[in-house]
């Protein structure tokens, strides 16, 4: 599904299914994560995504399709697969009477990372300022960089977040945007993160899966889906694919035909007069044309309300 063929799979699902009682949750889901990509797993609320997120992590059993990370089943690998994993699911694991240092300290331990590993984590989610403050008194940006702190102790390979700026004010969402970018781009790790904001995946994603009751309706790369957003003429008349096909024989290209309706790229005024001249000189009756263009936001509610 990605163009770029040579990057490997870090998250490989084949037709994911999972139900609550008698509700289908998530219907054959194929996720594709490469290596290396901030992945924005992205849905309206009650989409999945908690769901799909917990098949990953085999803290829910699939009841169809496979699960690879790593190129190993999830099944027969679990054990080795889930220690090159960092995740933040609801709410981060912290103990509030404890500093956030004492928080990852006692957690590297636990781990036996070596504590050294502590002051590195602290720098990493700019917490040294305030490593020996309680975590309780910790605003809630601080807590969840505090639990990607912890997430990241071992030096995992993925990290998986789930709605990691769900509740954050403007400054605390930027926080983690440029955290995750850095754990990619310097650390060369890759990030699976879900939320139901566009804008803010839009901000940081390279790749995008978009889910809606339980289906991955779109994945791709970040243009992928900027490019659905690209402008285009929008042609109004009665015989669409006889309009198509002579357009077509023009050297136009044809980005969709519905009944009665012609979408083609938009280039230039210029270009969309001569379509419409085109049309008339061939007997076509034009009943409208225009140019049309879809925001990224509009996109998403087209393509999560259209399931
Ligand atoms: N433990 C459960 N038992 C029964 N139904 C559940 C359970 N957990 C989730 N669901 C249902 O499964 C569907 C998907 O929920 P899920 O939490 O995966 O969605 P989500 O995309 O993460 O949404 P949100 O952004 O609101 O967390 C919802 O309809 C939800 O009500």
């Amino acid at each position: 599904m990605f163009r770029s063929k040579t990057k490997r799979m870090v998250i490989n699902t084949d037709q994911l299914s999972f139900h609550f009682g008698s509700q289908q949750v998530v219907k054959s889901v194929s996720l594709q994560v490469p290596e290396g990509s901030i992945y924005g797993f992205l849905g309206p609320n009650g989409a999945g995504k908690t769901t799909t997120i917990k098949l990953l992590l085999n803290l829910l059993h699939a009841d169809n399709g496979t699960i690879k990370l790593f190129d190993k089943d999830i099944l027969t690998h679990r054990i080795e697969i889930l220690s090159q994993i960092g995740s933040l699911i609801e709410q981060p694991a912290i103990y509030s009477h404890l500093s956030g240092r004492e928080n990852l300290r006692n957690r590297a331990l636990l781990l036996q990372v070596p504590a050294a590993r502590v002051d590195e984590m602290l720098e990493l989610v700019r917490l040294k300022q305030a490593a020996n403050k309680k975590a309780g008194q910790y605003s809630l940006g601080m807590k969840q960089r505090l639990g990607i702190a912890l997430a990241l102790l071992s030096d995992p390979k993925l990290i998986i977040l789930d709605e990691p700026t769900n509740g954050l004010d403007p400054n605390g969402i930027i926080e983690i945007r440029q955290l995750l970018m850095r754990l990619v781009q310097e650390q060369g790790k890759t990030v699976f993160v879900s939320s139901h904001l566009l804008a803010e995946i839009e901000r940081m994603a390279t790749h995008v899966g978009i889910i809606n009751h339980g289906q991955l309706v779109f994945q791709g790369t970040i243009e992928d889906l900027q490019g659905l957003s690209k402008p285009l003429v929008h042609i109004e008349l009665s015989d669409s694919a006889d309009a198509a096909n002579l357009l077509t024989r023009s050297g136009f290209t044809i980005n969709d035909v519905q009944e009665g309706n012609i979408f083609v790229p938009y280039t230039s005024k210029e270009e969309t007069g001569r379509i419409n001249a085109l049309l008339n000189q061939n007997g076509h009756v034009v009943y409208a044309i225009g140019k049309v263009q879809k925001d990224l936001e509009n996109l998403f509610l087209s393509i999560t309300q259209n399931t």
